[in-house]
């Protein structure tokens, strides 16, 4: 993997989510910034862990124009959000673990508490298992457009780090280069497995 070339680690990352099963049935979406005004993004209905350099296209961030006429992610709203709310985001990875579906499931309150795990410290920025990382959980929508104004609005107050879920959907997470992106969602999937089974234990 090499950011030398931030496309190439994309497809990368997408071939180790798709190994990783995270993606099943053309599920998820992944995109990387192109500089201030474009992203290259995954087009709409393939498979993400079978693609090729010729599966990304090029998006406007500012309007989600697509110059190329192809047909981008149906999540392609959310993947601009984050570029445009957060200028040090550079890459944006959205799968569909079980872990991440059924967890943002059983929580039913907007936000996924996680405390007590080392691995918290795979987030950028986090220092001890003592402190609480709240990830946040939004409703499912096909609404997308109407979606993001919902986080955009969440975010004004509530400054979004990592990712967010998507609630019976999955995980959308990001990080300042593609490699971080993958650290954040290796280290949240990891911690939604712990939490999960946690749960599940407890609950016996
Ligand atoms: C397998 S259907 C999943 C889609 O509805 C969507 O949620 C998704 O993540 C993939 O959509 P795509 O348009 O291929 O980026
Ligand atoms: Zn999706």
């Amino acid at each position: 993997m090499t950011e030398n070339n931030p496309l190439h680690a994309l497809l990368a990352a997408c071939h180790w989510i798709g190994e990783k099963g995270w993606c099943p049935a053309t599920g998820g979406n992944m995109s990387v910034r192109e500089g201030s005004e474009y992203c290259l993004i995954t087009e709409s209905g393939k498979d993400k862990g079978q693609l090729t350099e010729n599966d990304f296209l090029r998006v406007e961030i500012a309007t989600n124009h697509v110059p190329s006429g192809r047909t981008p992610s149906a999540e392609t709203g959310l993947h601009t959000l984050m570029y445009n709310l957060y200028p040090q985001v550079g890459a944006v990875l959205h799968t569909h673990s079980v872990n991440s579906t059924v967890l943002s499931r059983i929580e039913r309150s907007a936000g996924l508490v996680l405390q007590g795990y080392e691995m918290q410290k795979s987030l950028a920025g986090q220092r001890s298992h003592l402190d609480k990382v709240i990830i946040p959980i939004f409703d499912n929508s096909q609404d997308i457009p109407a979606l993001a104004a919902e986080i955009a609005q969440w975010a004004q107050s509530h400054p979004l780090h990592y990712g967010f879920l998507i609630r019976g959907h999955g995980l959308t997470c990001w990080g300042k280069n593609v490699a971080e992106a993958r650290r954040h969602l290796e280290g949240l999937e990891f911690l939604f497995q712990c939490e999960l089974q946690l749960r599940l234990l407890e609950a016996k």
